[in-house]
């Protein structure tokens, strides 16, 4: 791919903008905000300059909404040769797109796999695709050279390509990403109104379960609307595990010996088949999930702390597979988890105590 028109500067096109770009990819930005093509430009994702021929391909990363929109106006100006979106449905789009007359052979549906809370050019890194899945949805109608282009894209992005039906893409979606949306934001949503002498206590636990629930919800509200029937679906098939929930702990709360026993039971069988299903989360790059064990470190709240300990892991040969912070509350200080394979426990251990660093124990 030589050239390349992102259409939508925010977290997902900055970022796909970012990775091009590194791998020399000319890439000519737009966005109904000038200022975001401005901030995406300065970040060095591209030019805002129009391209002076079609684009190899153009990636369209708008909100569900207007995706088809979107699509169809630069098809009528033929920017592009192939025209791929990356938003996170995609039957509802296709069908408008069709609606509105595009051309079917030159568009490819897609979904990268990777996002986060926050929105916008500054929240976008070019190494946000990098071992993720991106599901593209090709039909019997698909050019072959377009398909190649998004392929291409998608190696260039360190991503994982994942074929799949648009409709099974939105069914799978529903579970892992949508519901957990929603089932995120009803925790965050309980905080609201709590006592602040509660909230205080926030620890490691609500900060996993409630991160997500920062997201925009303008942008949700476009995704849950263009996937309604699938979510809802799932939706009450969490409702029917609460309401079994709630009358297990009833019991528990019960004077009765054997309600209690059976209350025990009902809420041992939720945990036991939670358990079952984070297993089948798959690890970094896509692999079978991998257990890590954690070396927790204290660090004081002050700028090149993280970058240090970074530093003599590497030092120390250690590859941290992934990091989580935890603030200490009223204290400028905090703790680092780091998680690394379990046979790099002991080295690191050893190597962060010896260049001064204050290792928590291990229960
Ligand atoms: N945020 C995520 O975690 C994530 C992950 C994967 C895919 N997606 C999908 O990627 C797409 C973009 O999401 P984002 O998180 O980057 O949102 P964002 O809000 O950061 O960026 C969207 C950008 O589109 C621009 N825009 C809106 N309508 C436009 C139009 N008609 N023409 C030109 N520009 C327009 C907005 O000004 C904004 O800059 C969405 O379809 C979303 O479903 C999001
Ligand atoms: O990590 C996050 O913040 C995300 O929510 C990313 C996430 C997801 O559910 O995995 C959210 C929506 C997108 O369509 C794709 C990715």
């Amino acid at each position: 791919m030589r050239t390349s028109l992102v259409v939508g500067t925010g977290l997902i096109g900055t970022s796909a903008a970012l990775a091009l770009s590194a791998r020399g990819v000319r890439v000519h930005l737009s966005d109904r905000d000038h200022e975001r093509v401005r901030t995406a430009c300065s970040l060095g994702a591209g030019t805002d300059e129009e391209p002076g021929e079609p684009v190899d391909l153009a990636i369209v990363a708008v909100p569900p909404a207007r995706i088809a929109g979107a699509v169809a106006g630069l098809q009528r100006r033929g920017l592009a040769r192939g025209v791929i979106d990356v938003g996170s449905v995609k039957g509802t789009p296709r069908r408008e797109l069709t609606e509105l007359g595009g051309d079917l052979t030159t568009y490819l549906g897609s979904h990268p796999m990777a996002g986060r809370e926050r929105n916008g050019p500054l929240a976008a890194t070019a190494d946000l695709f990098e071992g993720r899945p991106w599901v593209l949805t090709p039909t019997q109608q698909t050019d072959t050279e377009v398909l190649n282009q998004a392929l291409e894209l998608i190696a260039l992005c360190g991503a994982v390509p994942v074929l799949m039906d648009a409709d099974a893409h939105d069914r799978a979606v529903a579970l892992v990403s949508h519901t957990p949306q929603l089932l995120s934001s009803l925790v965050a949503a309980r905080l609201e109104a709590a006592a602040d002498t509660a909230v205080r206590l926030c620890g490691q636990g609500i900060r996993d379960v409630t991160r997500i629930a920062g997201s925009d919800p303008g942008m949700w509200v476009d995704i849950l609307s263009a996937n309604p029937g699938p979510v809802a679906d799932i939706l009450a098939e969490v409702s029917a595990d609460l309401d079994g929930t709630v009358r297990a702990l009833r019991a528990l709360e019960s004077g009765d010996e054997a309600k209690q026993t059976a209350g025990a039971e009902g809420v041992a069988d939720l945990l036991r088949r939670g358990n079952a299903g984070r297993v089948r989360v798959p690890g970094k790059h896509g692999q079978a999930p991998t257990a890590y064990e954690d070396v927790v470190v204290l660090i004081s709240d002050r700028p090149g702390e993280l970058a240090r300990i970074f530093a003599d892991a590497g030092a120390a040969g250690v590859n941290i597979e992934d990091v989580r912070i935890e603030h200490a509350t009223g204290q400028q200080a905090g703790y680092v988890q780091l998680m690394v394979e379990p046979r790099a426990v002991r080295p690191l251990q050893t190597a962060l105590r010896e260049r001064g660093w204050s290792i928590r124990q291990q229960p």
